[in-house]
């Protein structure tokens, strides 16, 4: 059966090949009657064919490069063309996750856009049998065709073609593969990627529920607040600080996070940035939806501003008066020299003005241990903390690792949580089954186990801290009186 859009334009190349020997004929009219008659067949045409068409080429001018519009449509109707139509054709996107479905050549979808219907036709052209070419690729040419009403132009060309833009984007964006981007790799202020694929979720998140939609709202709150941002003047970026002892959940929030935004991740490892100026050309090459990661920022640097320590500085000066020895060596300065102020400019955003949507994540063990500067609100937005396991997060974790909602040995286990510190990665791996032949149950009697372990240790610990303590005092004191008492003999 012939798509709607094809009977249009069959109607329109019959017209339009009237209208060829028309020209033709025109120019033997005498000059004064030429303009009439282009005029008024011109009409003539609009009278019988109302239909307006538009052809996006996938290669534009340059045939090497695919174009983005036609890219961009081609994401847009792979949503309407996998429930609308008949023929669809699946193939894998580089830079995406799964099988994309797209219309098969020659086929026809329609849309509706503000009660308007429209019809996009995917075109292929026969490769040209005459010429030879380097690229054969390159010779079978496709095009999508956007087949409307004439009234609906202002409409169509004003806004429905920026609305399939931008959906087009977003659904390319959804699909892609995201990244984890790591700079550690000895090739300089460079970038290397591998495939993201972190099972972390927001669900199988432990900790406090209240805390963590307060967290998940504020992340969903700024993906949705371009325009608000553009009016309050400020780069679109946020910036989050995790603090918490080690086990606690700081990288697997990263991973949450990464997967709730679908943004990719860059992890910079400060030490390996050279100086303030390798720093900011990483910084120019991080794309818009990501995350910005620096983990255990305290060990990063020496954020006091004065980095180097003498002693460091003299060997260093030494080592570059020996270029030779360097270069055999292949490598870059180990030593970093990049600023307290270097990385403020970068978070403040003066260089990633350019880009939008960045999430700017630091970790720490030790919160008091960084430079207020780097910390306030503004720079980093949001202070977090996650801390040892709750009760309500060993509910999450029972839940994700032996499928429990609830047990006789909870109470016991919320009890001993309130009275012994334990982190969410210790209570993780105490519910892990050992064997295949261990149940939920056996399982959370290893964990009641270990807290009742830790408990026990705690206290051992405290009363032997108690004990020291208790012994330096006496030293002191008997030291003081001897100290007193030579005093007096000296009197
Ligand atoms: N809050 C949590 N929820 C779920 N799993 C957790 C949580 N905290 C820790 N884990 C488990 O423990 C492991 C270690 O956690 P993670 O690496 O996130 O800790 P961290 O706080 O980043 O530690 P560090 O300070 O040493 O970097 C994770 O792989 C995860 O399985
Ligand atoms: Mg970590």
């Amino acid at each position: 059966m012939m798509m709607k859009g094809e009977m249009f334009a069959q109607l329109g190349s019959l017209i339009a090949s009237v209208m060829f020997f028309y020209t033709i004929f025109q120019r033997y009219l005498p000059y004064d009657l030429q303009g009439y008659v282009e005029k008024y067949s011109h009409r003539l045409l609009g009278l019988v064919y109302p239909y307006i068409q538009i052809t996006f080429d996938e290669y534009a001018d340059d045939f090497r490069k695919r174009s983005e519009v036609y890219t961009s449509i081609q994401s847009y109707l792979s949503t309407k063309s996998s429930t609308k139509a008949k023929r669809l054709k699946a193939h894998d996107v580089k830079g995406s996750s799964s099988l994309v479905l797209g219309m098969a050549d020659n086929e026809e979808v329609s849309d509706e856009y503000q009660g308007i219907k429209l019809w996009w036709a995917s075109m292929k052209e026969p490769p040209k049998k005459s010429s030879m070419s380097f690229f054969p690729e390159y010779d079978e040419k496709r095009h999508f065709r956007l087949t409307f009403h004439r009234r609906h132009r202002d409409v169509i060309l004003g806004h429905y073609l920026d609305h399939v833009r931008k959906q087009g984007k977003e659904i390319a964006v959804r699909n892609r593969q995201r990244k984890l981007y790591i700079n550690n790799t000895g090739k300089g202020a460079k970038w290397s990627h591998v495939v993201f694929e972190h099972p972390a979720t927001f669900e199988t998140l432990a900790m406090d529920p209240k805390k963590k939609e307060a967290i998940v709202n504020d992340l969903v709150k700024f993906s949705v607040g371009k325009e608000y941002y553009a009016k309050i003047g400020k780069a679109w970026k946020r910036g989050y600080l995790l603090f918490g002892p080690p086990g606690t959940g700081k990288s697997t929030m990263i991973a949450a996070m990464s997967n709730l935004m679908n943004y990719d991740v860059y992890d910079l490892e400060l030490t390996a940035v050279k100086d303030n100026t390798d720093l900011r050309k990483l910084l120019i090459d991080i794309t818009g939806k990501s995350i910005i990661v620096i983990e255990d920022i305290d060990c990063s640097l020496d954020l006091t501003g004065q980095r180097m320590k003498k002693k460091e500085k003299e060997e260093e000066d030494k080592e570059e008066k020996d270029p030779i020895r360097r270069m055999s060596e292949g490598e870059e300065p180990t030593t970093s020299k990049v600023t307290l102020s270097g990385l403020l400019n970068f978070i403040d955003g003066i260089w990633s003005a350019c880009g939008g949507e960045r999430l700017i994540v630091f970790t720490t063990n030790y919160v008091d241990k960084l430079d207020p500067a780097l910390i306030r609100r503004g720079r980093m937005d949001k202070h977090i903390e996650l801390s040892y396991c709750c009760y309500e997060a060993f509910k999450v974790l029972a839940r994700n690792y032996l499928d429990l909602e609830s047990h006789k040995l909870f109470g016991s286990v919320e009890r001993l949580l309130g009275e012994t510190n334990m982190t969410p990665a210790d209570v993780a791996e105490n519910l892990m089954p050992k064997s295949v032949f261990e149940d939920a149950g056996s399982c959370l009697k290893n964990l009641v186990e270990a807290l009742e372990a830790a408990k026990e240790e705690a206290r051992i610990k405290a009363e032997e801290e108690a004990k020291l303590k208790e012994e330096k005092e006496k030293d002191k004191t008997a030291n003081e009186e001897s100290i007193k008492s030579g005093n007096d003999k000296v009197n």
